[in-house]
Order: structure tokens, then sequence, then C-alpha cells
């Protein structure tokens, strides 16, 4: 496994606009990380980035020995197979006139992975909880606790290192969020994790280190638990008095 590592990065969609000012986080293999902060704080800029769908305007993404470059297709194709993602929303995450078989398969198709694709699709479903039957049917036969397994097999089936969710479990209701987060925890056993969540206490369930923003910049970072026992920066005090946390 290799370690993705954001050096001084920052980015704004416009000359005018910093979006995020020198953002540096190391993302080893293993650690899941929580990228936590209040709405417009750049978290879905940063995944973003990290996916490679925008470039930094200055500083380095690195992925393991090699610097993360959008402009090489080589690059990219390994890159995509050991990065996935995984969005907020499962109702229009999913392509509706595809079926089942067809969505979680699609990276095996594109990053054109060898091997049964049938058995691999199965695999991915079980590891979700979901039974084989799925595969033919299409996402609205679903829930949307069980929509978001799908996206989840899917970001999993190419046996990625790394699952980057983006406030993959906020729309969902409380108790489907819970089995959700139980789910992502049983996966962060295998692969690592970059969560992003406004939500500290998901965080708090599933990730080791988080990284805390606030407009753009890291205000603090390290582990989960040292961070939410003794918040040092008053941005996250305030998150932490202010967040409806999820019931332990
Ligand atoms: N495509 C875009 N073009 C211009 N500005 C953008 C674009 N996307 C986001 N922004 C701006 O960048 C800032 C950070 O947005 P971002 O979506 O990264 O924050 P966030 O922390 O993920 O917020 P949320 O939790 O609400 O999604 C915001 O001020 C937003 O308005």
């Amino acid at each position: 496994m290799m370690m993705l590592d954001l050096q001084n990065v920052s980015f704004g969609y416009s000359r005018q606009q910093t979006t995020l000012d020198n953002v540096s986080i190391s993302v080893r293999p293993g650690v899941s990380v929580g990228l936590v902060g209040e709405s417009g704080s750049g978290k879905t800029t940063l995944l973003r980035l990290m996916l490679g769908l925008i470039r930094p305007t200055s500083g380095s993404i690195r992925f393991g020995e090699e610097i993360l470059d959008t402009g090489s297709s080589a690059f990219m194709q390994r890159y995509r197979r050991a990065v996935q993602p995984v969005f907020q929303d499962p109702y229009s995450s999913l392509d509706p006139r595809q079926r089942v078989i067809d969505i979680i398969g699609e990276p095996l198709r594109s990053l054109r992975i060898p091997g049964d694709r049938t058995q691999a699709v199965t695999a991915a479903l079980e590891a979700v909880g979901l039974p084989a039957d799925a595969l033919h049917r299409y996402p609205h036969e679903f829930s949307g606790g069980q929509r978001q397994r799908i996206a989840i097999a899917r970001a999993i089936v190419a046996r990625p290192q790394i699952v980057l969710a983006d406030e993959a479990v906020s729309a969902l209701d409380l108790s489907t969020r819970i089995r959700i987060v139980e789910l992502f925890k049983t996966l962060a056993e295998k692969l690592t994790l970059v969560f992003v969540s406004h939500d500290l206490g998901v965080v708090a369930a599933l990730c080791e280190e988080m990284v805390i923003l606030e407009r753009g910049k890291v205000v603090e970072s390290g582990k989960t638990r040292d961070i939410l026992a003794t918040p040092k920066h008053p941005y996250t005090q305030r998150l932490l008095a202010s967040i409806p946390r999820m019931p332990a």
C-alpha cells in the first residue's frame, strides 16, 4: 500500500478566491483519516483534488513515489484503480437505467481489469451485505441504505487501497446511517478510508486521525482521540460543542 501525501496544496476556483490554503495532509496506509469542517470549509474541494478531478494551484500531491499527474492517462489508470470514491447521494450517484451488475462492474470495465466480472461483482455485493440476486435488479428497487451499499460495492470492486468518501452517510436516516458506518468500519480493516464529514461523531467512530478545516485552512490535525479529548483550536472547540453527534 502507498501513502497519499499532500504538501502545501492551495487551490482557488478563480484567481480572486483561495478555496484551499497551504493544506498538508498525509494519508498513511491503514490509517483512516476524517476531514471535518463546516459547510464551505473546502472538504469536497480537497477530495476532488485527491481524486485528480482538479489540480492544485500550488503545492503537490504524491502517491507513493509519484506525483499525481492528471495529464498522464497511464498514471491516472493506475491511480483510479488504487483510489476510489463514494459520494453523498445514493440516489443521484447511481445510473437508474443500469442494472446493479453493470453499475458495480463499471470500474472493472473502464479500468480494463481482467477476470470474471460476475464473480468479482458478486464478491463485492457480499462484502457490502447485499444478496447475490441484486445483480440483475435496478437502483429504484432498493432503499437509500441499500443504494449506498451498491455505491460502496462499486468503490471496492477493483480492490482499491484507498476509498475517499464524501458525506457518504449524511443523506441516510439515523438507523441506516449507523449500519452503513458499521460497514465502513469493517471495510476500513482492509483498506484506508478518507472520510469527509461535518459530523464529528461519525468521524470519531471511523477514523483514527482527523483533520479540521476552517475556511480552506487546516486548523488542527492529529489522533481523533486526542482532538476529541482536548480540542486545541477555538474552531474545533466550537465544532465539538455545536454539532449534533451520533449516539454511541
Ligand atoms: N465549482 C465551483 N466553482 C466555484 N466555487 C466553488 C465551486 N465548488 C465549490 N466552490 C466554493 O468553494 C468553497 C468550498 O466548497 P466545498 O464544496 O469544497 O466545501 P465543503 O466543505 O465540502 O462544503 P459542503 O459540506 O457544504 O459541501 C465554497 O465557498 C464554495 O462556494
